[in-house]
């Protein structure tokens, strides 16, 4: 970042959210500790922003029920970056809430980058746009344009045709959400309060929060990239071996 001296600069802290079950996955523990080219899928993610230098600081949120085996993941990692594992929440935006939480003695200035832990091929470059442009704007996320075309589905007038199209928006103008996610802390906390207060409200990402709750932020889009994808369905596993199979090579011959 620009503008500020080391002592004065915002702090930024990476917020890795590790709290989630998996059931999607249906192996017998949450995805982020299964094994992907060695090491765990969660610490591919940590290792990345252990190793940025736009990240001061590295949080863990974890699922409870798998604490003591995140606490050792991080123990074999032992990067002085990361400053706690902590239990996450009963949803994403509940363990989202808890890294806010986390950090209730940061000024509102600061930077927080929110992660999932489940997006192992996150890029350095990825995380410094993040940075910058939540810098900018108080918000920002990693996005994709999309590739197919997306519809909006409506029920079907009978069971033998259960859906039908409702909609279909310009591809031009869609995205694809990844994360990282980063924030202002200030802008992010007056987003998840104001949230807390609406038990309707279902966001699936913390960018749908701060859109929904100050709708006068930004919410600046970075370019990501195909490769960072979430892992989720059990084949994915062997796609992101593959494409970091493919980037250690493209490393290793420049
Ligand atoms: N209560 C939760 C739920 C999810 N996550 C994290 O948010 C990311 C994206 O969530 P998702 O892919 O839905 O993970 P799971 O909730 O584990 O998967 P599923 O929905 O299939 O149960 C993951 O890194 C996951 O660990 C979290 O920290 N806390
Ligand atoms: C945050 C996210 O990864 C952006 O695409 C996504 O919304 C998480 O969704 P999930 O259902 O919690 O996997």
């Amino acid at each position: 970042m620009t503008g500020w001296d080391d002592n004065t600069r915002p702090q930024v802290t990476a917020a890795v959210l590790a709290g989630g079950r998996g059931s999607r996955m249906g192996a017998q523990r949450p995805k982020q500790l299964l094994e992907l080219a060695g090491r765990t899928i969660l610490e591919h993610s940590l290792a990345t922003f252990c190793s940025s230098p736009d990240v001061d600081h590295v949080l863990v949120l974890s699922a409870s029920s798998h604490i003591d085996e995140t606490k050792r993941v991080v123990a074999h990692l032992a990067d002085p970056k990361i400053t706690a594992v902590l239990p996450g929440g009963a949803e994403r935006s509940d363990t989202s809430r808890c890294a806010i939480q986390a950090l209730a003695d940061r000024p509102d200035s600061d930077l927080l980058l929110l992660h999932d832990a489940a997006r192992p091929l996150v890029e350095p470059a990825e995380i410094a746009a993040c940075v910058s442009a939540a810098t900018a704007t108080g918000a920002a996320s990693v996005a994709i344009p999309t590739s197919d075309t997306i519809v909006e589905a409506a029920p079907g007038p009978a069971s033998t045709v259960p859906e039908t199209v409702a909609h279909m928006p310009s591809r031009s103008g869609l995205r694809r959400m990844q994360t990282p996610q980063g924030f202002r802390l200030g802008t992010l906390r007056r987003a998840h309060d104001r949230a807390q207060a609406d038990p309707h409200f279902q966001p699936t990402d913390d960018c749908g929060v701060v859109l929904r709750y100050l709708p006068e932020t930004s919410v600046a889009l970075v370019a990501g990239t195909e490769h960072n994808i979430k892992i989720t369905h059990p084949g994915d596993i062997a796609i992101a071996a593959a494409l970091l199979g493919r980037r250690t090579n493209q490393e290793e011959t420049t």
